[in-house]
C-alpha cells in the first residue's frame, strides 16, 4: 500500500499475520517494523528527523552504500541513503510472508562522484516475528568495483543504559572512539555507559539484544562479515540537531556491515548480504 510520511513516499507492508513495516522509497529506508501479534514498535525513529528528499533520516534502517562512514572520498556513509530508489516489486511470498524490493542504479549524479555502473536492490521481507532486510549489488560495469556497506539499524530500547548486547565476547573490534585501535572484547555483554562506536570484525554468530523494557531481539547476519555497534552517548548526541532531547537513550544501532575488507566485484559479479531481526 502506497502512502506518504513527511515529504516522502512510503510503502506499507502488512503480512496476513499482522506483521507490519513501512519503507520510504527515499534511501529504501525502513522507517518502522512491528512483529506479528505485538504492537510494539521495534525501530527507533527520531522525532526531529527531517523526512525530505536529499536528507539522511535519523533512525529506522539507513542503507549505507557504497562507502561506510568517511572511509573514502564520498559523502559520509555514501549516497544510497539520500537518493530516491524505485519500488520494483511488492507482494506476498510463497511462504506467506510479505515483501517489497526497491532498486537503485547508477545515474549521472552517482557517476559524477563514483564512476561505476551498478544495480543495488534492497528487499524487505516481513512475517511472524521476523524482519529480513537484504542488500544485493551487481557490478554492471566492464571494470571491477569495490564498496563497503551497512544496514545501519536503529534498534529501539526502553533505556540504553539498561540494555545489553550478547554474542560479541572474544571478538576483535576497532574502537572508533579511540582512533580505530584494535581490541578484543572480553565482556560477557556489551553495555552502553556512554559513547560506543565499534566495528566488530568477522562476527560468526547471531547477536541478542536484551532490553530491560521489552522482550529480547536477535540479529542474524548472512553475507555481512562485520557488525558496527553505535550509540553517541549524551554528550555527542547534543550536537546532533536531528535527534530529540534524550533520544540517544532510546536506541542502540546494531549494523550488519562489510567494512574491514571492501567487497570487490568482477564485471557482472553479484554480492548479497542480509540481516534478520527476530522478536523473541
Ligand atoms: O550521523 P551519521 O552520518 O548518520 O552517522 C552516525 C554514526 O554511524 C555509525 O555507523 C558510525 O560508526 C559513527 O561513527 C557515526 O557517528
Amino acid at each position: 500500500m502506497n502512502g506518504e510520511r513527511g515529504g516522502l513516499r512510503t510503502v506499507t507492508l502488512t503480512a496476513s499475520d499482522g506483521a507490519r513495516a513501512e519503507v520510504a522509497t527515499h534511501g529504501a529506508h525502513v522507517l518502522s517494523w512491528q512483529a506479528a501479534g505485538d504492537a510494539r514498535e521495534r525501530l527507533f525513529l527520531s522525532e526531529r528527523t527531517e523526512l525530505r528528499a536529499g536528507v539522511a533520516i535519523r533512525g529506522g534502517i539507513p542503507v549505507i552504500f557504497p562507502q561506510f562512514a568517511t572511509s573514502g572520498p564520498l559523502p559520509r556513509h555514501g549516497f544510497a541513503r539520500t537518493l530516491p530508489w524505485t519500488l520494483v516489486d511488492a507482494g506476498a511470498t510463497d511462504g506467506g510472508r510479505t515483501r517489497a524490493t526497491l532498486r537503485l542504479g547508477h545515474t549521472e549524479v552517482t557517476q559524477a562522484i563514483w564512476p561505476h555502473r551498478f544495480v543495488a536492490e534492497l528487499t524487505v521481507t516481513i512475517g511472524g516475528a521476523t524482519l529480513e532486510v537484504a542488500l544485493a549489488v551487481t557490478n554492471a560495469d566492464a571494470a571491477p568495483l569495490s564498496f563497503t556497506a551497512a544496514l545501519h539499524t536503529y534498534l529501539r530500547v526502553a533505556d540504553v543504559a539498561r540494555a545489553a548486547l550478547h554474542g560479541l565476547r572474544g571478538l576483535r573490534y576497532r574502537d572508533s572512539t579511540a582512533g580505530g585501535a584494535e581490541r578484543v572484547d572480553r565482556d560477557d555483554a556489551l553495555t552502553v555507559p556512554g559513547e560506543v562506536d565499534r566495528i566488530y570484525l568477522d562476527v560468526p554468530t547471531a547477536l541478542e539484544l536484551r532490553d530491560a523494557g521489552a522482550p529480547a531481539l536477535t540479529v542474524d547476519m548472512d553475507g555481512f562479515r562485520d557488525v558496527v555497534v553505535w550509540n553517541p552517548g549524551a554528550e555527542r548526541a547534543a550536537a546532533l540537531s536531528d535527534l530529540e532531547l534524550g533520544g540517544w537513550s532510546r536506541f542502540l544501532c546494531v549494523e550488519a556491515a562489510v567494512v574491514a575488507e571492501p567487497v570487490v566485484l568482477a564485471p557482472g559479479a553479484h554480492w548479497r548480504g542480509a540481516q534478520t531481526l527476530t522478536a523473541r
